[in-house]
């Protein structure tokens, strides 16, 4: 264990029922800096349950859950408050002398320089979704807890979304653990996927495909099936 005591996050018998129901069974979790986990499982397998506990946000969960560093919580749906402007959603997260030149970068970052002024209700799905990235980002965290953050968007949007969250990692080298139900996305951004099934980790797979990654190159085919495998989903119709 000594060797992975640096990780931003150290997930040891994390057990948490509902009622009689057993949700998270003994999950043991670690994420290395500037690590890129993606959590996969089934619906209702518990993976945002887990996600809330790493947050720190369920107090009713058993084990032990260490996180280090500033973390930030992105949702799929993006929780702006509707009566403050995109740039006071995104100063949140700040505080400071520095905190409007702070909030004008995450939102520049974002691609929504020219929105500070905006109130939520006049941005798009996918718009709003940047403004809770910005304001994830502005915190500086070293650790992004993603629920599901592409999973109201459509289709297009939500390659451009990842393409971003690509490009801010790479700025930015934060840890993150990734919920999602899509393979692809799974296979895209992480460098790591673990399978929830049962309560436990159930598989972990890492994705030794480099970059940038696209879903026709080499490898990938391979990995997204023995992936949708592990998920019970047929790959033929
Ligand atoms: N507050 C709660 N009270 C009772 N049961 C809950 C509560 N939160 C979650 N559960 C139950 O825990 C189980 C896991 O839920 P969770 O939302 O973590 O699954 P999930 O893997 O994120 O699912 P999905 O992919 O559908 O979002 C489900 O059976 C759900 O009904």
């Amino acid at each position: 264990m000594e060797a992975r005591s640096s990780g931003v996050v150290a997930a040891t018998g994390v057990r948490r029922t509902f009622g009689k129901s057993v949700v998270l069974d003994g999950v043991d979790l670690f994420v290395e800096p500037g690590e890129i986990v993606a959590l996969l499982g089934a619906s209702g397998s518990g993976k945002s349950t887990l996600l809330r506990v790493l947050a720190g946000l369920d107090e009713d969960a058993e084990g032990e859950v260490r996180t280090s560093g500033s973390k930030a919580v992105v949702f799929q749906e993006h929780r702006l408050l509707p009566w403050k402007r995109v740039a006071d959603n995104v100063a949140l997260g700040v505080r400071g002398k520095d905190a409007k030149q702070r909030t004008a970068k995450a939102l520049e970052e974002v691609g929504l320089d020219d929105r500070g002024r905006a109130w939520p209700s006049e941005l798009s799905g996918g718009q709003s979704q940047r403004v809770a990235f910005a304001r994830a980002l502005v915190r500086e965290p070293e650790l992004l807890l993603l629920d599901e953050p592409f999973g109201a968007l459509d289709a297009l949007t939500r390659l451009k979304m990842q393409a971003l969250f690509a490009r801010l990692h790479e700025a930015h080298g934060f840890a993150a653990l990734l919920v999602t139900h899509d393979v692809d996305e799974a296979l895209l951004l992480a460098d790591r996927l673990l399978v929830l099934d049962g309560g436990r980790i159930a598989e972990e797979i890492k994705v030794d495909l480099g970059h940038p990654r696209s879903v026709d190159m080499d490898g990938f085919a391979t990995l997204r099936r023995r992936l949708l495998d592990l998920l019970h989903v047929p790959t033929e119709t």
